[in-house]
């Protein structure tokens, strides 16, 4: 099976995504470590950022897997192959494979090309011939093949004959745009077979996620016999996107029982999807299959009973297997067997103890209907189950705390924050400015417990989201504040805070914040970064 990856050319067509020339060649390490056969690395002579891609990429990329192949179309109508600037630009890149994008519907050939059918079959065969005789490998991508074989197969069938025999090692049968369903490409390569009397290996599938089936149409297209696939990391493409070559991979190997890439290669998948993200810029999608850092996450109360039995009754593969893991989420759905195992994960035990699972399961459900919400805030809910278990939490008590927001004179707005604790019995009083109330408080409790708690200067507020509640039944709205709190060794947590009032509930976030803080600190808490 050839796995061909497309994300630095067809992936770098979505909207959004520019990535530069360093970018491409850190992808293409990434996807080489990913274990591909095939980078397409991008159009060298038609955008210059690919060509220096190409250029760059003999010295400065060491492939241990994959091969680069450089991406353009066919020679024009009515030029020899020998003088087209852009099949010379193709052998430039030095490439050892080239993919060629061909017309195989009759109407791309008549009314985008302005040709005839003959001459676009002359483009085809004298294009793959001249880079043959130019020692290259060569795909040939039969562009809008199913709608052209739809509409006329004598004609769409013929320009896939003649890419084959002009010594095309494999040709590539794309839903340009991405409206076919799986049944429909099963039967069309079928018929193609038929028609052809060639093997349906001799084939490969390229599909755009138009009906969001570009997966199941690759996976159907194997199913039928071919045997190249092209995707790109995480789906990106065009409009929306093309087939996602990790779901497209795991589910060759995991469900098909293919061996698709070499061994300890697909424990990267999640590994090399989020870093690819990260490099063109775009959040994870959390539930991108396999790889979505909610891809395991389980929230439902009954999933969690019976995977506290047994993981492998609500997982449908082993989440190790693609680099992830499986998490459990806290929430008003949760029932006693979530709150065992997500207590597990933070390294607390709580079998053996009925009543405390009872009490913690019945306040999360209370305070979650209050609108708080566990699910994102692992470090709120551990200080909980601590609380149940009758630890001291908060290393200090309250006496007050008050905020100032002032509006001056010349446009300037000051807050100011003093809290009054009391912190291993002695009485502290702490008095800080800030950007804003949040930001004033904050400092002005840190002040007030860094003597005591030394180990709370290294941490810092990484975000502040808040969320306005709508009442219900008749009562005021209420916030919701959300702090994230990361430490000098990259360590973060998250906490929530809920009232009517947005500086009290941000406070309530802020003091879990630094109480679990505290603790970190010691050692003896596992801190959980979410991705
Ligand atoms: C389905 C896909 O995703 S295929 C990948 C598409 N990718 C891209 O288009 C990205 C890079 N593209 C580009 O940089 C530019 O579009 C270029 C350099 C390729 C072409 O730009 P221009 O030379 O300005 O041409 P323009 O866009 O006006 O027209 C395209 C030309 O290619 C020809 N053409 C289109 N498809 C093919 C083909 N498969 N084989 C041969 N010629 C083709 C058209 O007939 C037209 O020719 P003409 O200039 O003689 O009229
Ligand atoms: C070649 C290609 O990207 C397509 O036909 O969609």
């Amino acid at each position: 099976m050839q796995i061909f990856d497309t994300t630095l050319r067809d992936g770098a067509q979505r909207e959004g995504i520019t990535y530069s020339v360093a970018d491409k060649l850190a992808v293409a390490r990434l996807l080489d470590q990913f274990g591909v056969g095939f980078i397409e690395g991008g159009w060298p002579g038609a955008v210059p950022k690919d060509t220096e891609f190409f250029e760059r990429a003999r010295t400065e990329l060491e492939l241990q897997n994959a091969l680069l192949v450089a991406f353009g179309s066919t020679r024009k109508a009515g030029v020899a192959a020998a003088d087209d600037a852009q099949l010379a630009g193709l052998l430039a890149a030095q490439t050892p494979v080239v993919c060629l994008v061909a017309k195989s519907d009759v109407r791309h050939v008549e009314r985008a090309l302005r040709t005839t059918r003959e001459e676009n079959l002359a483009m085809v065969a004298d294009s793959v011939n001249h880079l043959r005789a130019h020692g290259r490998r060569v795909f040939v991508d039969c562009e809008h093949f199913f709608d052209g074989f739809r509409f006329d197969p004598e004609y769409t069938a013929s320009v896939v004959r003649t890419a084959l025999d002009a010594g095309a090692e494999r040709v590539v049968l794309c839903d340009t745009n991405g409206g076919m369903l799986p049944s429909q490409v099963s039967k069309a390569i079928a018929e193609l077979v038929e028609r052809l009397g060639v093997s349906p290996e001799s084939f490969g599938m390229h599909a755009q996620n138009d009906t969001a089936c570009a997966v199941a149409n690759t996976i159907a297209a194997v199913e039928a016999g071919v045997r190249h696939v092209q995707g790109t990391a995480n789906g990106y493409g065009e409009r929306p996107g093309n087939a996602d070559i990790f779901a497209v991979v795991a589910n060759l190997q995991l469900k098909l029982g293919m061996t698709v890439l070499p061994d300890g290669c697909l424990e990267q998948m999640a590994h090399v999807s989020h870093a690819i993200a990260e490099i063109a810029n775009i959040a994870p999608d959390s539930h991108q299959a396999y790889v979505g850092s909610a891809a395991f996450a389980h929230k439902a109360g009954l999933h969690a009973s019976a995977i506290k039995v047994d993981p492998a009754l609500y997982n449908h593969v082993d989440p190790a297997v693609v680099g992830n893991d499986m998490t459990i989420l806290v929430t008003e759905m949760a029932g006693r067997a979530s709150i065992e195992l997500k207590s597990r994960e933070l390294g607390l035990d709580l079998a053996g103890l009925p009543d405390t699972l009872s009490k913690v399961t019945h306040r999360v459900k209370e305070l979650e209907a209050a609108g708080w919400s566990f699910e994102a805030a692992d470090a709120s809910f551990e200080l909980l189950v601590r609380q149940s278990l009758g630890e001291q939490t908060t290393p200090f008590t309250l006496e007050s705390y008050r905020v100032i927001v002032e509006h001056r004179e010349d446009g300037a707005v000051v807050s100011e924050a003093t809290v009054k604790l009391r912190v291993r019995g002695e009485r502290v009083i702490a008095t800080a400015e800030g950007n804003g109330p949040v930001n004033a408080l904050d400092q002005a409790l840190r002040q007030a417990l860094e003597r005591h708690f030394p180990q709370l200067t290294g941490l810092e507020l990484a975000d502040y989201k808040v969320r306005i509640l709508a009442g219900s039944h008749g009562t005021d709205a209420v916030t919701r504040v959300l702090v994230e709190t990361v430490d000098t060794d990259g360590r973060d947590w998250t906490t929530v805070g809920v009232h009517e009032n947005v500086v009290e509930a941000s406070w309530r976030a802020l003091v879990d914040a630094l109480a679990y803080g505290v603790a970190a600190a010691g050692g003896d808490r596992k801190v959980r970064s979410r991705r």
